[in-house]
């Protein structure tokens, strides 16, 4: 009679188990530390190559500085990466999920990075902010990251060079576009290179029960994000807007009645409860953020260019003309949006996003289309598609 006959099924798996143990487990660990000290060794050739590639960089920028229209060494690459992490994904035939490769190359690439050269990179404040999460999804942990207290600051170390990079919320699938990062575009002369996309799941974190909540502080797009949950759920505590919301954490775990929206991350990071889980409005609440150095990328083939232009009001057709010009060039437009310029009431600065980079012939032509038409055209950058599927 087979042996599985007299013991039960949880019997028949730990007596599996041990045998396993017994006589598979320590060839199997065997192999894992012969694996390792390949992947060791592989790990530290690439880390080489990249140092020579560090080195070349260097070098084409001293050969002819005059032909580089970079002012930064290029150290972070998204148009490469989106390419390493497009093959990487091609190329994977499994058990390992295409996630989790991609996690482990965000961390080569980080330490890569940070051998090339000691990079940092800005973002809205303080620890535990959306800010934060999207950097570090992006940077990895071979960075130094550089909390800021508003999103002017971020601008502010990009441009003043006290940051080799910067990261700023631009809009929310949900909200909409990020009023200061908005408005500070409309002058500011820094370059675009990377997008990048964060799923946001809003919390309520306080130390007071949901009925003792009085405040509740969050940044306006955290606020925003969850409006429908608070009319329902805290109808008669104050809305207060804060610089970020890692901020409103800060502030609500000093005060009895008070509440923040932010992440999950901030109950251990600033010691509060969590009272209520992904709060936000709509579930695929998502925020869109820009990487800002000092220039782009080269194109991909599915690239996008910001291009911030004023319109003369006075000449009847003047938007609609300047507007055209994409689509004599075959452009498809993502985004367009505008801001009260501050110079005049009702004269706006506009913001248009389309296909392509500022590099491919149809975006130049288009461009200097525009200038016939608009008062002033300056492109902000061009990057990497990376919206989502
Ligand atoms: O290809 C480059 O330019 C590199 O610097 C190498 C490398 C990499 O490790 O693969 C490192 C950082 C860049 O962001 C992209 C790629």
């Amino acid at each position: 009679m087979p042996a599985c006959d007299y013991l039960s099924a949880v019997q028949v798996r730990s007596l599996q188990a041990l045998f396993l143990e017994m006589s598979d487990l320590p060839s199997l660990r065997q192999k894992i530390d012969s694996l390792d000290t390949t992947l060791v060794n592989l790990l530290n050739e690439r880390a080489r190559v990249s140092l020579d590639i560090g080195a070349a960089k260097r070098q084409m920028e001293t050969v002819d500085p005059s032909q580089s229209e970079e002012k930064e060494p290029h150290v972070y690459m998204p148009a490469r990466e989106k390419q390493v992490y497009e093959k990487l994904n091609r190329l994977n035939r499994g058990p390992l999920k295409d996630d989790s490769l991609n996690a482990i190359f965000r961390e080569i690439m980080s330490a890569s990075i940070s051998l090339q050269q000691n990079v940092s990179v800005a973002y809205l404040g303080p620890p535990g902010t959306f800010s934060h999460q999207a950097a570090y999804e992006r940077f990895g942990d071979s960075v130094a990251y550089v909390p800021q207290k508003q999103i002017t600051a971020v601008f502010e170390a990009v441009e003043k060079g006290r940051t080799t990079y910067g990261l700023v919320p631009f809009e929310n699938s949900t909200y909409g576009s990020v009023i200061e990062t908005m408005d500070y575009l409309m002058h500011t002369d820094v370059q675009i290179r990377a997008e990048t996309y964060l799923t946001v799941h809003q919390c309520l974190l306080s130390n007071s029960k949901l009925e003792d909540i009085k405040k509740i502080y969050s940044h306006p797009q955290g606020l925003g994000q969850v409006q429908e949950w608070l009319k329902a759920n805290c109808p008669h505590a104050e809305r207060v807007p804060v610089k970020s919301t890692a901020e409103a954490a800060q502030l609500a775990a000093v005060e009895t009645g008070a509440a923040a929206i932010c992440s999950e991350i901030c109950a251990s990071l600033y010691g509060l409860n969590v009272v209520a889980q992904d709060i936000e409005d709509i579930k695929t609440n998502t925020t869109r953020f820009l990487i800002l150095g000092t220039s782009s990328d080269n194109p991909t083939k599915c690239d996008h260019t910001l291009i911030r232009f004023t319109v003369d009001h006075r000449q009847p057709g003047a938007l609609c003309d300047g507007l055209k010009v994409f689509k004599v060039h075959n452009l498809n437009l993502s985004k367009i949006d505008s801001r009260p310029s501050r110079q005049r009431p009702w004269h706006y600065v506009f913001f248009v996003e389309c296909s392509g980079h500022a590099k491919d012939d149809n975006v130049k032509q288009a461009v200097k289309e525009m200038e016939q038409y608009c008062l002033d055209v300056f492109v902000l950058g061009s990057y990497p598609d990376q919206r989502p599927e």
